[in-house]
């Protein structure tokens, strides 16, 4: 499924209205009438129960009228509180306003103390709250009244339904200000869901979200110019197919990761594991030679291949020439993992990427082997897949954290166009971006998975994918679905207190849900 700004969501209005001729007020009278059978959902057997309904002068509030004539049509007693400049209400809100006024005389303006206490009343005498504040129209910082009517929703803690985003949410970057948006138990988004009510902090406040098409054309919600989507089962589900019959080791992914040094052993284990688990068929590990007997005392399907080193469990530039001729006994090299930041390392590294023919995944301290350097990615012989936390994208790209994190999404769109990566953004909603614009979000995984060792794991899922087959952005987007929904298994036991194993011995259960039969 497609996600969309709050412009993008605008535009598929306005071509709905200009391209097809369907008019503002019917996309309002549809989105109203879906939001009023959410509420009566959620009220379950309370068929006559008190809503109380927060509508602001927009469309957004536009929607709430709709729904407030459809609940009442359906028995339920409806308390309206209007909040904005009622000379200010957009055309298709007014209409709706005005039928309403005719049908309902609990249509309360907001003027005076009282009339806050009749809000406060209502409120506390509700089953239910809708909330048509503001949705995409809404531009930061919140006006004072709608803070105070934000706050008032929350402290009275009644069964929610947002309509389109919780009010108080950015549409675009899910920005809040001061904590202060509505606190939805459901959100019903209309079209397509907004980029703003996945992200966090906004996500936080959305709720179950149910996505609502209003009757808009498939042509407008499927337009290939919205580039960014969900990574979710309906996209991956076609990805990873049923291993064949006549299978055989060598046929379904063959492996290098060069990984681990001296207290960094684990993420070496990890990402080798991980990768077999995946399903790859034969996986080597290459690590400096002093290391050997660690690994090959922990070992038992992961071949271990000792490599030169510079300092004790150092991999060194000599590396390369061991490596690169017998390049052909691998399908995807996966680089980083626990590998260090020796000198000598970090030039094997960029040597290393740079000369081989193989497809590349690059974690951890081979990404930091390029910092200030992204360009040379482009030498690589095949698109790389780079998996960076926040804190090595920022080191790579030489820019601050806090001001990546503001602009995320763009600077990940124009990194993966200027260096020809992919790169999986990793941080509470890992994106996948890619060099031609597209960017990916994840919508499985959990807190539990913040823990050592998640990010080995990904980066081995990831190469045996793109090892088995999988082409770059589909071997990365598979990885982060596969890898998040391992996690949420692995979390069935209690977030806290998952560790990377946990996830690895939870990805075979997954790829048997999702591998195409
Ligand atoms: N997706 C669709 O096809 C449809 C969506 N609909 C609904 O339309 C809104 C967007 O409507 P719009 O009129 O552009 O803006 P909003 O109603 O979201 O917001 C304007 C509303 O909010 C108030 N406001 C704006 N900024 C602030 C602020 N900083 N503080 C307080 N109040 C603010 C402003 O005064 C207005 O009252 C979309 O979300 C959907 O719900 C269509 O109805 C159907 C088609
Ligand atoms: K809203």
């Amino acid at each position: 499924m497609r996600i969309v700004t709050a412009m993008q969501m605008k535009n598929i209005d306005k071509a709905a209205i200009e391209d097809y001729g369907i008019q503002e007020i019917v996309l309002m009278e549809n989105a109203g009438t879906a939001v009023a059978k959410k509420v009566e959902e959620m009220l379950g057997n309370i068929h006559n129960g008190d809503i109380f309904i927060a509508a602001g002068t927009g469309n957004n509030g536009g929607d709430a009228f709709v729904a407030a004539r459809q609940l009442l049509n359906h028995g339920f007693k409806v308390k309206l509180f209007v909040l904005g400049d009622k000379n200010h209400f957009t055309a298709s809100a007014k209409i709706n306003y005005d039928i309403l006024h005719k049908i309902s005389n609990e249509i309360y303006e907001i003027e005076t103390d009282h009339d806050w206490d009749k809000v406060k009343m209502a409120l506390s005498l509700s089953n239910a709250v809708l909330d048509g504040l503001c949705g995409t129209g809404m531009k930061l910082p919140l006006r004072a009244e709608h803070k105070k009517m934000i706050n008032l929703i929350n402290k009275y803690s009644k069964k929610t339904i947002a309509i389109d985003l919780p009010s108080g949410v950015e549409a675009d970057r899910g920005e809040v200000e001061d904590d202060c948006a509505v606190k939805a138990d459901f959100t019903v988004t209309l079209g397509l869901p907004k980029i703003g009510s996945l992200l966090y902090p906004g996500a936080a406040f959305v709720g179950q979200m149910q996505v609502e098409d209003i009757n808009l054309p498939a042509a407008l919600l499927n337009d290939i110019n919205i580039c960014h989507k969900l990574i979710d089962y309906d996209l991956i589900k076609n990805y990873l197919p049923a291993r064949p019959m006549d299978a055989y080791k060598g046929s379904c992914g063959r492996v290098l990761a060069i990984a681990g040094s001296v207290g960094y052993t684990g993420a070496a284990v990890l990402c080798t594991k991980a990768a077999l688990k995946t399903g790859a068929g034969l996986v080597t590990l290459g690590t400096g030679e002093s290391l050997y007997d660690i690994f090959a005392e922990k070992l038992l399907e992961i071949m271990v291949k000792p490599l030169p080193e510079a300092d004790k469990g150092a991999v060194s530039t000599a590396a390369v020439d061991v490596i690169l001729p017998r390049e052909e006994s691998y399908d995807a090299i996966l680089l980083g993992p626990g590998l260090g930041r020796n000198p000598a390392t970090l030039d094997f590294v960029q040597k290393f990427a740079l000369q081989v023919k193989k497809p590349l995944v690059l974690d951890a301290d081979a990404i930091f082997a390029f910092a200030g350097q992204a360009e040379k990615l482009k030498q690589c012989a095949h698109m790389p897949i780079l998996t960076p936390h926040l804190g090595e994208f920022a080191n790579l790209l030489q820019i601050k954290v806090k001001d990546l994190k503001h602009n995320l999404w763009q600077y990940a769109q124009e990194s993966a166009k200027e260096y020809n990566c992919v790169f999986v953004v990793k941080s509470e909603k890992t994106i996948v971006a890619c060099p031609d614009g597209q960017i990916f979000l994840t919508t499985v995984g959990n807190p539990g998975m913040a823990t050592a060792g998640s990010g080995d794991v990904l980066a081995g899922m990831i190469t045996a994918l793109r090892a088995d087959k999988l082409n770059t952005i589909k071997a990365a987007i598979a990885g982060v679905y596969l890898h998040g929904k391992a996690g949420d298994l692995a979390a069935q036991e209690g977030m806290v207190g998952v560790i990377a194993s946990d996830i690895i011995n939870k990805v075979q259960m997954v790829r048997k849900s999702i591998d195409v039969k």
